[in-house]
């Protein structure tokens, strides 16, 4: 490659999702010069097909759900959702599609974009294959940070393109209601669509293997939300998987689907909500040494350790630490951080909660689930503890006995459970599920994050009557239990 077509800066940033714009906004920020590659809209996933349409479907539905259950309100909420008016929202929350703000973003923190598919070309070198057919070859002095995320993974069912099945991409941005929608999976995408679409008027199946939804929060949360999706209507169908699907083509071009349990269905439109892949198999991977289409392994400064040089970062979703849209901000908060540093020659420190390790990856990662109910949790859950042979304190409350919970919702169903570590008296892990507990859960992550010991905690006095009282009730069990 001849010098002077290179285009050298001090960061290149593989991808223009939430995390590459944040490692690409504190490097710059550093005084480092900066370019961010992005093959489709600068905002990436979470933008356009993930977080910020998803939520904007949920949020009508859950303002739907407690409206018309609550005395008095219920009288004035006697039809059903507009969905073309929620679909507007939709498209309106996701920006049409339309980049052009995020790209104004980018040249106001004076960080160069370049369009197009980019791929590592050997040390610190990316080469980009532009929209128009041209190719743009960069350099770093510094760093490459893969930023390129995950995309939606398929089962490996025969005939999978003819069925044409809506991955997370198109259950987020349909612009009509199916009238029946079969949804596979049981994880995060899979109850949140579900939720979302039979809100919207759709007949949903939701076919799980596993018997249970959730399986990576406490069962009680788990048993909340599969109990108001039956309410809702919603056939569950757990324990089950897909033996064959194929769509009938005709008039009908329906999606015909058979189960292990023998059973049969007929949906317009199937979700495959079965988990992500990294977007690391045409990314030029090799050319470093490393093995296309796997997640990159990091350390806590989010650099790529098996590759030499400590010049390559893996931040994100990509690095497979934790699939969510704040903790990969947090990790490129952290990267940017390291990159910065190193370029300065400024010795790392690599002690758990520095400017330099993202620790809470590891012990406090925060997540709601925008379901009926909500369900916010942080840290570890009972089976965690169980499966690292960690001794902790489990305490429970019925978050429907609080006054604030009663104020909100004279029916209020909902549980809050933590669990204290009894050597050091600290918080290590919290789930609550109900109506309005995802403003809750900052506090529980404050609580773990800052060791803050649980006698302590007594001092932090929750208003009057809001459903934070639960922490008051909890600490008072906690104390009761002890005392027995
Ligand atoms: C339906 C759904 C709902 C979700 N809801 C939430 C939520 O409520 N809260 C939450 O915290 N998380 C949520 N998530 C997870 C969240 O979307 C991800 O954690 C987040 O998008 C990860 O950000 P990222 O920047 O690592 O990757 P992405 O957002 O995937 O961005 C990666 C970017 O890299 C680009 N790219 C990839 N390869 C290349 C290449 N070779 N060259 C150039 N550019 C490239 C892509 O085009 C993309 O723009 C949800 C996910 C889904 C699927
Ligand atoms: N509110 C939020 O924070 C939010 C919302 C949506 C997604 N997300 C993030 O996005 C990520 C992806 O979510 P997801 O729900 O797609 O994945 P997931 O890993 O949470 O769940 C995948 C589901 O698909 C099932 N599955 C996998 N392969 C299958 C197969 N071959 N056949 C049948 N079932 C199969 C699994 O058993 C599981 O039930 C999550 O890690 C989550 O953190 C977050």
């Amino acid at each position: 490659m001849s010098d002077e077509n290179i285009q050298t800066y001090d960061v290149i940033v593989l991808g223009a999702g939430p995390v590459g714009e944040n490692v690409a906004d504190r490097t710059s920020a550093a005084g480092l010069r900066t370019v961010i590659v992005e093959s489709e809209l600068v905002g990436g996933e979470c933008s356009y097909w993930a977080c910020e349409p998803s939520k904007a479907l949920l949020r009508p539905a859950l303002l739907y759900g407690e409206a018309a259950r609550f005395p008095g309100v219920a009288a004035a909420v006697t039809g059903s959702l507009d969905s073309v008016a929620v679909l507007k929202h939709r498209d309106r929350m996701s920006a049409d599609w339309n980049d052009a703000d995020q790209v104004g973003w980018l040249e106001s923190a004076g960080i160069a974009l370049v369009r197009g598919h980019g791929r590592l070309d050997g040390v610190r070198q990316v080469t980009v294959a532009t929209p128009d057919g041209g190719t743009v070859r960069l350099r770093a002095r510094h760093a490459v940070a893969v930023c390129t995320g995950t995309r939606a993974a398929l089962p490996p069912l025969p005939g999978l393109d003819a069925l044409r099945p809506w991955t997370s991409r198109e259950a987020t941005s349909a612009r009509e209601v199916p009238r029946r929608l079969a949804v596979v999976g049981a994880g995060v995408v899979a109850v949140e669509m579900a939720t979302a679409w039979r809100a919207l008027g759709s007949e949903v199946v939701l076919i799980a293997r596993e018997q249970r939804l959730l399986a990576r929060v406490e069962p009680f949360a788990a048993e909340l939300v599969a109990d108001r999706l039956r309410a809702a209507g919603v056939d569950l169908r757990l324990g089950s998987g897909v033996v064959s699907a194929e769509r009938a083509g005709g008039p009908d071009d329906g999606v015909h689907l058979s189960l292990t349990d023998g059973t049969r269905i007929v949906a317009d439109e199937l979700l495959f909500a079965t988990g992500r892949a990294p977007r690391t198999d045409d990314i030029g991977l090799e050319t470093v040494g490393l093995a296309s289409g796997t997640w990159l392994t990091t350390d806590d400064s989010c650099t790529v350790t098996a590759v030499a040089g400590d010049w390559l970062y893996a931040v994100g979703d990509v690095n497979h630490r934790a699939l969510l849209t704040h903790q990969g901000k947090y990790q490129a908060r952290i990267a940017g951080r390291v990159i910065a540093d190193r370029a300065a020659g400024r010795e790392l420190d690599a002690a758990p909660w520095s400017p330099h390790a993202a620790t809470a990856d590891l012990r406090a990662v925060p997540q709601v689930v925008f379901t009926e109910p909500e369900i916010a949790a942080v840290g570890l859950t009972t089976e965690d503890a169980a499966r690292a042979g960690r001794a902790v304190d489990v305490v429970d409350y019925d978050i429907g006995r609080v006054a604030g919970a009663i104020q909100h919702d004279p029916e209020y169903r909902g549980r809050a459970r933590v669990l204290i570590d009894p050597e050091r008296g600290v918080l290590v892990g919290a789930t609550f599920a109900g109506a309005g507990v995802a403003e809750l859960l900052h506090s529980a992550t404050i609580a773990i994050t800052g060791e803050i010991p649980v006698e302590r905690l007594w001092h932090a006095v929750p208003s009057f009557p809001t459903i934070s009282e639960v922490w008051l009730r909890l600490l008072e069990t906690y104390r009761d239990q002890q005392s027995r």
